[in-house]
């Protein structure tokens, strides 16, 4: 753990402990691997307003939303889909056999499928583009080597190899089936997978959600 100007972070194991020289030291200043590591819990609903200078909405400002996601914070969403062009969804594949800290009797990945379920099938957001981040790849390739097997979790995994892109494809089929049978209109299944630590690679992804929220957004525009 890690206290810093009255923020309490809690970390991914290991990561911090091992740059402790780096880090304690009076004058240390947070690299963006240190940020994107640190656990430091959405409170209601942070906005957060870019303008782009280059790539494909350069001249344009977005306004993002971060909303917490845990259970008591999920009601402060609401006044916020009304007006929404996207959702990035963020569903931590890693978390098959965890439970949810405000109610240890829902599994997480339980918890991932019921909510997208309910976002996707809204009808305030039936013109919402969503997309889905199967998240914390690296943590499920680490567990999945641990020797984990996600068939004692999820039984109807059965005898399907205990790996990490067969996990990957299972999961992302079952996010896929439930927004096909819940959506009130037709839409396309967006999904990447990600490991949101690794900054280059979410770089690349997110310029690629980018341009597919910009192009949702003119074809809507084109037919009103
Ligand atoms: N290794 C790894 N860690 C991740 C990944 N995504 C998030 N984390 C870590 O998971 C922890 C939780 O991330 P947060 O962004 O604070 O979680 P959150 O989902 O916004 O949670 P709330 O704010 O409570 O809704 C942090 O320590 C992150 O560094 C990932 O893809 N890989
Ligand atoms: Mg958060």
């Amino acid at each position: 753990m890690l206290i810093r100007k009255g923020i309490r972070m809690e970390t991914t194991p290991g990561f911090f402990l091992n740059d402790i020289d780096r880090i304690a030291v009076r004058d240390y200043e947070p690299t963006d691997d240190d940020v994107v590591r640190a656990r430091l819990r959405t409170l209601g609903v942070q906005e957060h307003r870019i303008r782009f200078n280059k790539g494909p909405a350069a001249g344009s400002e977005w306004c993002i939303y971060d909303v917490g996601g845990s259970r008591t914070q999920r009601i402060a969403w609401y006044p916020y889909f009304d007006d929404c062009d996207a959702i990035i969804f963020l569903a931590p594949v890693s978390c098959f056999d965890e439970r949810l800290a405000e109610d240890r009797r829902v599994n997480r990945l339980e918890d991932s499928y019921m909510l997208w379920k309910a976002v996707v099938s809204s009808k305030l957001l039936a013109k919402t583009s969503i997309i889905l981040f199967l998240n914390k790849r690296d943590l499920l390739e680490q567990k999945l080597r641990s020797g984990v097997l996600i068939r004692d979790y999820v039984h109807s995994y059965g005898d399907r190899p205990n790996e990490v892109e067969h996990a990957i494809k299972y999961f992302q089929q079952h996010f896929k089936d439930i927004l096909r049978k819940n959506s009130p209109e037709q839409r396309p299944f967006r999904a990447h997978i990600t490991s949101v630590v690794d900054t280059k690679a979410t770089a690349v992804t997110l310029s690629v959600v980018e341009e597919g929220i910009l192009r949702d957004h003119l074809q809507r525009a084109d037919l009103l």
